[in-house]
Order: C-alpha cells, then sequence, then structure tokens
C-alpha cells in the first residue's frame, strides 16, 4: 500500500504543478514523467519480486493516477471554465482537435458546437471559441489580447519569426513595413501585374478546349502575381505550368503545422518525425529562397521586398537579412491560397446560383458594354453587385475559416467578453466560419449564399480584425474584382458534366487555408474585341 500511495501523490503533485505553471514545451513535462516513476521504481526496489515488476508497477501507478487526475479535474465542476458548454471530449482532450484537424473539418465541428450551444463552447480543456460580435474587438482589437500559444506551431525554429508570430512592438514595427509594401500607393503601383497577370490567365483559358479545372488556372494566376508583386517576378506558371510542384509544396507545408496548432507545445518534436519536418523544410526553403534570390538581385521596381527590406531606408533601424527572409514563406502562404480558394469559390457559388449569376453578368455588361472598354479599377470599386457576390463568398467561405488564438495572460486576471468571465490563461478563438453563419448576424438563411443580403456587417471578419488583420486585405480585393469581372466579360461559365457540387463543398478541409478540390467546368468564349 505504501508504495501505491506514495505514487500516486507524487502524481497528483505532478499535475497540480504542471496546472500551476503550464509548460509550452514538452521538455519538461517528458523528463518529469520519465524521471519521477523511475525514481519510485529506484525507491521501492526492496518491495517487489523483481526490478521489472517495480518498474512496471510504478509507472502504471504514477500514469494512471495523473491520468485520472488530469481527466477529473477536466470534466469537475472545480474546472475554471466548467461552467462553458461543450463535448465531453472537448473538454477532456486537444487531441480530438487533432484528429478533426487532420481531417480537415474541425471549423466544421466547432460550428455545429456552436449551433448546439450558443455562442461560447469549450473547444478544448483550456480553449474557447466565441461567437459573439462583441468578442471581436475585445478580443481581436488593438486593446484586446495578445496571440496565444496557437502561433506557436507556425513558427519555424529554425529561422527568425516571421510577421504572423510576432506580438506587441515586434510586430508592429516588422507590420510598419508591410503597410507600406500593401498600401494604396503601393497598390496602385501593381496593377500593372494584375492586367498582365489577368490577361495571360484568360489567354490561357481560351486556349484550353472542353473540361478544365478552373481553381487549378486561378492557383497559377496567384502565384504569378504574387512571384511579381513580391520578388519582382519568377514563378512563371501561366506559362509553364506547375513543373516546380509549388502547389503541393504549400499544401504539404502547411498540413503539418495546422494540425500541431491544436497542440502546440510539440512544435519543438517536430524533428523527430523527418516526414513532417521534411514537408514544412520545403515550404521555409521555397519562400527563403525566393526572398533571398530577390535580396541577391537588389531592388529594380518597388516590389513588395523593396518596402520589407527598407530599401527606401525610412526606418531608424533596418530590419535584418534573418527577419526579412523569414516572411518570404508568409508572403507566399498567405498571398496565393487564399485567391485561388476564394476565385474557385465565388464561381462555384454563382454556378449554383443561375440568378445571381445572371444579376452580375447584367452589371458586368452594363459597366463594359463594349469588349474593348478598359477595366478601370475605379469602375471595378463601384461595381455594387460584384463586391456582393465577392463579399457573400468571404462569408459563407471564409478562406481563412479559423482564426488564430488569443490569450488572457496569466497575472491579468479575468477578463469579461462578450457578457461571461473568463478567467486568465484561457485561449480564446474568434473565428469568421461561425459568426459569419449565425442567424443573429446574417438573416434569413445564413447558410445560404444570397448577394442581395450584402451589407457590411461588424461581424464580417473574413480578414480578421485588429492589429494583427490582414495586411493583403486591399490588394486582395483588388485581385478578385479584376479577375472575376474579366472572366465574366470573356466566358460563359458552366460546371462540367457529372461535377457534383455537394461533394466539393462537403471536401472543403481547413488547412489554416480553406483547400478544396478541383473545380472542372466547361468554358464558353464571349464576344470578342475587334
Ligand atoms: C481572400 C484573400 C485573403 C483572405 C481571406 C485573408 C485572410 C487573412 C486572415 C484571416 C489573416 C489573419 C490570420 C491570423 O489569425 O493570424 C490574414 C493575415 C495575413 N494576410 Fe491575408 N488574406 C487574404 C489575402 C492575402 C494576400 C493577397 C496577402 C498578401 C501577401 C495576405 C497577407 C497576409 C499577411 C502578411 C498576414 C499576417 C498579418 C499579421 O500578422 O500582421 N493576405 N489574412
Amino acid at each position: 500500500m505504501r508504495p501505491f500511495l506514495c505514487i500516486a501523490a507524487s502524481s497528483l503533485f505532478t499535475h497540480y504543478i504542471f496546472n500551476r505553471h503550464e509548460p509550452i514545451t514538452p521538455q519538461p513535462v517528458l523528463a518529469t514523467i520519465f524521471a519521477v516513476p523511475t525514481l519510485w521504481s529506484i525507491l521501492f526496489l526492496s518491495h517487489f519480486a523483481s526490478p521489472l515488476s517495480t518498474i512496471l508497477f510504478s509507472f502504471a501507478t504514477y500514469f494512471f493516477v495523473l491520468a485520472l487526475s488530469i481527466a477529473s479535474y477536466r470534466l469537475s465542476p472545480f474546472h475554471p471554465l466548467a461552467s462553458f458548454p461543450g463535448t465531453t471530449i472537448s473538454k477532456l482532450t486537444k487531441w480530438w482537435g487533432v484528429w478533426e484537424t487532420y481531417e480537415g473539418r474541425h471549423y466544421i465541428r466547432v460550428h455545429e458546437l456552436h449551433k448546439k450551444h450558443g455562442p461560447i463552447v469549450r473547444v478544448g480543456p483550456n480553449e474557447l471559441s466565441i461567437a459573439d460580435v462583441a468578442a471581436i474587438p475585445a478580443v481581436l482589437g488593438s486593446t484586446g489580447l495578445p496571440k496565444g500559444h496557437w502561433y506557436g506551431s507556425r513558427q519555424d525554429l529554425r529561422a527568425s519569426k516571421n510577421l504572423q508570430v510576432l506580438n506587441g512592438d515586434a510586430h508592429a514595427n516588422r507590420r510598419r513595413l508591410w503597410n507600406r509594401g500593401l498600401s494604396s500607393d503601393s497598390i496602385e503601383s501593381y496593377s500593372d501585374i494584375i492586367e498582365t497577370r489577368a490577361a495571360q490567365l484568360i489567354d490561357c483559358l481560351e486556349r484550353q478546349p472542353g473540361k478544365i479545372c478552373l481553381s487549378s488556372f486561378f492557383s497559377r494566376f496567384a502565384f504569378d502575381f504574387l512571384g511579381d508583386m513580391a520578388f519582382g517576378g519568377g514563378f512563371e506558371l501561366l506559362r509553364d505550368g506547375d513543373t516546380q510542384h509549388l502547389n503541393e509544396i504549400v499544401d504539404n507545408g502547411v498540413i503539418v503545422s495546422n494540425i500541431i496548432s491544436q497542440i502546440p507545445w510539440v512544435t519543438s518534436l517536430m524533428h523527430l518525425v523527418p516526414s513532417w519536418c521534411n514537408d514544412a523544410l520545403a515550404l521555409r526553403d521555397l519562400g527563403y529562397n525566393k526572398a533571398n534570390e530577390r535580396l541577391s538581385r537588389g531592388s529594380i521596381v518597388k516590389d513588395l521586398y523593396y518596402h520589407l527590406a527598407d530599401d527606401g531606408r525610412l526606418e531608424r533601424q533596418s530590419p535584418s537579412v534573418a527577419d526579412v527572409l523569414s516572411d518570404g514563406t508568409l508572403a507566399i502562404v498567405a498571398g496565393t491560397d487564399t485567391i485561388k480558394t476564394t476565385l474557385s469559390a465565388v464561381f462555384y457559388h454563382l454556378l449554383l446560383n443561375p440568378t445571381c449569376y445572371q444579376h452580375l453578368q447584367d452589371e458586368v455588361d452594363r459597366v463594359f458594354p463594349n469588349p474593348d472598354d478598359p477595366m478601370d479599377f475605379n469602375k471595378l470599386t463601384e461595381m455594387e453587385y460584384l463586391d456582393a457576390c465577392i463579399n457573400e463568398t468571404l462569408r459563407v467561405m471564409p478562406s481563412v475559416p479559423t482564426n488564430g488564438s488569443r490569450r488572457i495572460p496569466r497575472g491579468h486576471g479575468p477578463r469579461t467578453i462578450a457578457g461571461s468571465v473568463i478567467p486568465e490563461e484561457t485561449e480564446i478563438f474568434v473565428s469568421p466560419y461561425p459568426l459569419h453563419r449565425d442567424p443573429r448576424y446574417f438573416s434569413p438563411e445564413p447558410e445560404s449564399f444570397l448577394p442581395e443580403r450584402w451589407v457590411q456587417s461588424p461581424s464580417f471578419i473574413p480578414f480578421s480584425y485588429g492589429p494583427h488583420n490582414c495586411v493583403g486585405r486591399q490588394i486582395a480585393y483588388r485581385q478578385l474584382r479584376y479577375v472575376v469581372c474579366l472572366m465574366m466579360r470573356r466566358f460563359t461559365v458552366q460546371f462540367a458534366s457529372g461535377f457534383c457540387p455537394r461533394e466539393w463543398i462537403e471536401k472543403a478541409c481547413d488547412r489554416l487555408v480553406l483547400s478544396t478540390d478541383p473545380l472542372p467546368v466547361v468554358l464558353d468564349p464571349r464576344k470578342k474585341s475587334a
């Protein structure tokens, strides 16, 4: 009995210590849970028939009592988040989130939890998801909360921190460079690139007979535009196809970090699984090499990297080369798949809703009645129905469905958010997907695509909100408006025969950016220019 009681007491003590001082890396946890039962095995050697039985008894007792203690506490009324609803499994462990994220369905499950339990749900032992408009400024705003542990999984431990991982002043300093690179003036200077690449896209599509995969061409456009805009050129997917397998590198490279964002403490163990590491490294190398090539060439045009490297010498202290290189991967991940997914989703929803398609076609033909009319960007911003279709797509299918978490820091006391008192050290998610489908904010039929409903709403946050919101919002709208409008001018688009729209939407996976199956369509050229 004595060995049992001693080992059980040490399990409870371990739980107590880690509960009070939650480790964010696995090393102290692994060291403790190995060292404590090993120590007991040595001390109680004389109580058992053999060393092996001592070791088995010590480890089994230690782990069993530790697991029981953790599980009972997380499900008990004494847990600080006990009053928030959720499923038993979500209260018990984050591993359900790992599984759902692996499957790409986590955003759907969280939405289902909100539909069942209301605006605040417990999505992990210490994690809440809040779908309430009051939480947007309180959590994501400038007086909101700092980034949570979720962002730890975005950090490449062998490189400098990229913009998305930074907090506080460090973030504000780097963000200033990005803001310059994506300011209205800079965006004006990137308009030629949009025009050239969109014309090339149309040219490519005109040369494709029969059924084509529209999403793959949108992806080529997005890569080529981003390459020109950020790095002064170099991808050429519209010309050569994806010979460098860039889509695969980006898709595979983000999968692992997305899964471990559920258990960010695993990040530092990633190198133990070489295949995980290889995919993430391939993605990091892609961004790093692209940025490195660009820096070696020097600034020939004022592209995004002209600003990120502070070639205009506007900063008191220029950023280090390591910092500048670390943002290369972020630029590629943030600026390509988001555009591809949104463009594909716009056409998916338009084709599924022929009245909306016709309504948009009428607007396009009214604003640009002649095939030779130039596509003036100012005219595009005045096309209300075009914006309504894009916004409604970003509402029902935000290409980043789950924002990163924020955390109430230890020692700052509880916060009242959306009418509930939330204890310190809670990770909080305020994500677009459940908010955008909440009947309190979008009615009637919040789950349906209805561009006619469109008026700006404070609960519409496809680009997140606050100081860490999407710095590429404006350039994203420019590309989306231009490409959708030009496509509508040049082609009549139809789903390819045999395509199952329900399957397409059901298979959309959250891989940080929403990843969709190919979108097969048939294009019929419209009036040609003289
Ligand atoms: C439809 C298109 C896009 C959508 C829906 C979108 C959405 C978002 C969202 C939700 C975030 C916040 C993620 C978080 O929780 O940390 C974000 C951040 C960011 N986005 Fe976008 N994005 C889009 C296009 C772009 C483009 C074209 C760029 C240009 C390179 C870009 C660059 C960035 C960057 C650099 C960040 C990090 C900002 C920071 O941490 O301060 N995005 N985006």
